[in-house]
């Protein structure tokens, strides 16, 4: 089974993550760790215990970012957002630095003005870049799965959830629901091979779904057998359409020899019949288009 990726702030994610990300955090530590020991030693101490409050919530900010840049470095986000957000964090992370550290030195004019308002302000312009190109990333991630969730992957017609979750919906009007299934698919499998099976059923799909009205749903519901949702309730329109669709599915050649069929089972609801009621009718419907010889279609009688 595929482990997903998590998000932490546990130490012991560090293993886990690429060696750059791991020579970054330790390259900004790092920086830290020195910026500090070199400002301890050349410039002029401060009383600390005269600033203690200012450098106490100065600490807390550094300590924040740093574990905002951590968990930056943990995730995998796309790539420019995440060179923005670590670049900007880094720079944000050696302002904040500066920032401690004139609590307890007297820095020279050059680093309070240019390393610490400079790079902390040019950090946090540049996080917040970095931060919008995320939540690009993250829409777009989220428009592709919601569109995921709902379609056939092999014939990018709706799927069986999509199709279910639709037509359950319709609680108070009359509807049709037409099976279709392919017929002797099998065969197709097992004397030209999966791939050709493949084309046929993308094939099928696609041409059927050119037919249909903005409100009517087509959906791949099996391996073979899709599913037609009309609100029409007019049998001479359903009639009409589903003939069509046994016309464009003898069209489909396979290797350009045997021509392919389909069989319809047609089920209508009228006001009181759940949605299982309608499927399971127009499935045995569809039974006896199989048995009565297949290429037709059949009407379930209302129960
Ligand atoms: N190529 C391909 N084959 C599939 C896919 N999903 C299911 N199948 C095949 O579809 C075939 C369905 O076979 P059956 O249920 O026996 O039906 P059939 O051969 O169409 O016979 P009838 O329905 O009775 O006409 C099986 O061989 C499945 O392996 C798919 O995504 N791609």
């Amino acid at each position: 089974m595929m482990n997903p990726e998590k998000v932490s702030l546990k130490l012991s994610h560090f293993v886990k993550i690429t060696r750059l990300n791991k020579l970054l955090i330790l390259m900004t530590l790092a920086f830290i760790i020195a910026f500090s020991i070199f400002s301890l030693m050349y410039f002029p101490r401060l009383d600390i215990t005269q600033n203690l409050y200012g450098f106490t919530t100065d600490f807390i900010n550094l300590v924040v970012i740093f574990a905002i840049f951590f968990v930056v470095q943990c995730s995998r986000l796309a790539k420019k957002a995440y060179l923005y957000v670590s670049i900007g964090l880094m720079l944000w992370i050696v302002g904040s630095t500066a920032d401690v550290l004139d609590e307890v030195i007297r820095q020279p004019f050059w680093i309070s003005n240019y390393v610490e308002d400079l790079c902390r302000t040019l950090g946090m312009l540049i996080t917040a870049y970095g931060l919008f190109k995320t939540m690009h990333f993250m829409q777009r991630m989220h428009n592709r799965l919601a569109q995921e969730f709902i379609m056939d992957d092999l014939t990018k017609v709706y799927n069986r959830r999509c199709f279910y979750q639709h037509v359950k919906g319709v609680v108070n009007n009359p509807y049709t629901v037409l099976i279709i299934d392919l017929d002797h698919f099998k065969r197709i499998n097992d004397d030209y091979g999966h791939d050709v099976g493949d084309k046929v059923l993308k094939q099928f799909a696609d041409k059927v779904n050119r037919l249909l009205k903005d409100e009517n749903i087509f959906a791949r519901i099996g391996g073979e057998e899709f599913a037609a949702y009309l609100p029409s309730y007019e049998l001479d329109e359903v009639l009409n359409f589903s003939q069509t669709i046994l016309e464009t599915a003898r069209t489909i050649t396979v290797q350009n020899q045997r021509s392919k069929t389909v069989s319809i089972g047609i089920a209508h609801r009228t006001s009181d019949q759940t949605f299982d009621n309608v499927m399971k009718r127009a499935d045995q419907a569809l039974y006896r288009a199989k048995k009565a010889g297949r290429d037709r279609l059949e009407v379930a009688l209302t129960s």
